[in-house]
């Protein structure tokens, strides 16, 4: 137990980014230090339709783009579906599966997320695969029952730290300001340790955990000291530089 682990903040921008606003990630850019892209890697997942845009004009810069969600096939009859070998073309080298909006969304199940980030694999994109229980699920004391419950029908066998980032959001926490006390987050972060480790043994112990759901430049130094806290998925936070870099310093 307790490798050493480089640590991941990504940010998912959702439903959010025109062409004619992109100035926020050049800026997010400049401002990610030397120093900080060895401490911390760095991560955008834009909507899809600007993936190529970035990944043209930013090629070799120190933040990587991901996907936000990928169908499980590899092309075919889909009609408003993006496969994971179309983000990996586009400059992606992630993309997020499972997050609770597409659960919430689109009736998204474990079986289905797990079936996406089979498909992540496929194309040689790393899976962020998310995880998180609702407000009831947790004041039911249920919360860490359906965390391991999702993990193991999410996360495909197969798994490596490579190819597998696991991101707890709290869905109760996501765009609220609410977020877990550090001590709950660090209590659900070693039951999915544990369940990683029992599961894939070393690629477990290996593997990057992220906290997402309101993390903010003020509660980023506390919620990335958790242990078994490996970085961050950020969502509202990410729309703008001084907000991002302000979580990436808590790495600094
Ligand atoms: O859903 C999230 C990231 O995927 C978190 O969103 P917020 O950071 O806006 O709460």
């Amino acid at each position: 137990m307790g490798v050493k682990i480089k640590p991941l903040v990504a940010g998912n921008w959702k439903m959010n980014g025109l062409k004619s606003n992109l100035a926020e990630f050049y800026k997010m850019r400049a401002g990610l230090t030397d120093d900080l892209a060895e401490a911390v890697d760095t991560m955008i997942c834009p909507p899809a339709t600007l993936i190529a845009v970035l990944a043209e004009s930013s090629a070799g810069g120190a933040i990587a783009l991901g996907g936000q969600d990928c169908h499980a096939e590899m092309s075919g009859a889909h009609t408003g579906d993006i496969s994971a070998e179309m983000l990996k073309d586009a400059g992606a080298k992630a993309v997020i599966v499972g997050h609770s909006e597409r659960r919430a969304d689109h009736g998204e199940k474990d079986a289905d997320v797990n079936a996406k980030a089979q498909a992540a694999w496929r194309a040689g994109l790393t899976a962020i695969i998310c995880v998180g229980e609702t407000e009831a699920e947790r004041k039911a004391g249920q919360a860490v029952g359906v965390v391991e419950r999702q993990l193991n029908g999410s996360v495909p066998d197969g798994a490596t730290a490579e190819n597998t980032v696991v991101a707890y959001e709290p869905v109760w926490a996501i765009g609220t300001g609410l977020t877990p006390t550090a001590g709950d987050v660090e209590d659900m972060h070693k039951a999915m340790r544990d369940n990683l480790v029992t599961r894939f043994a070393g690629a477990g112990d290996a593997m990057r955990l992220l906290y997402g759901g309101s993390v903010k430049p003020a509660n980023a130094g506390e919620l990335m000291a958790v242990a078994n806290v490996n970085g961050a998925l950020v969502g509202g936070a990410s729309l703008t530089a001084d907000a991002f870099l302000g979580i990436l310093a808590a790495y600094s």
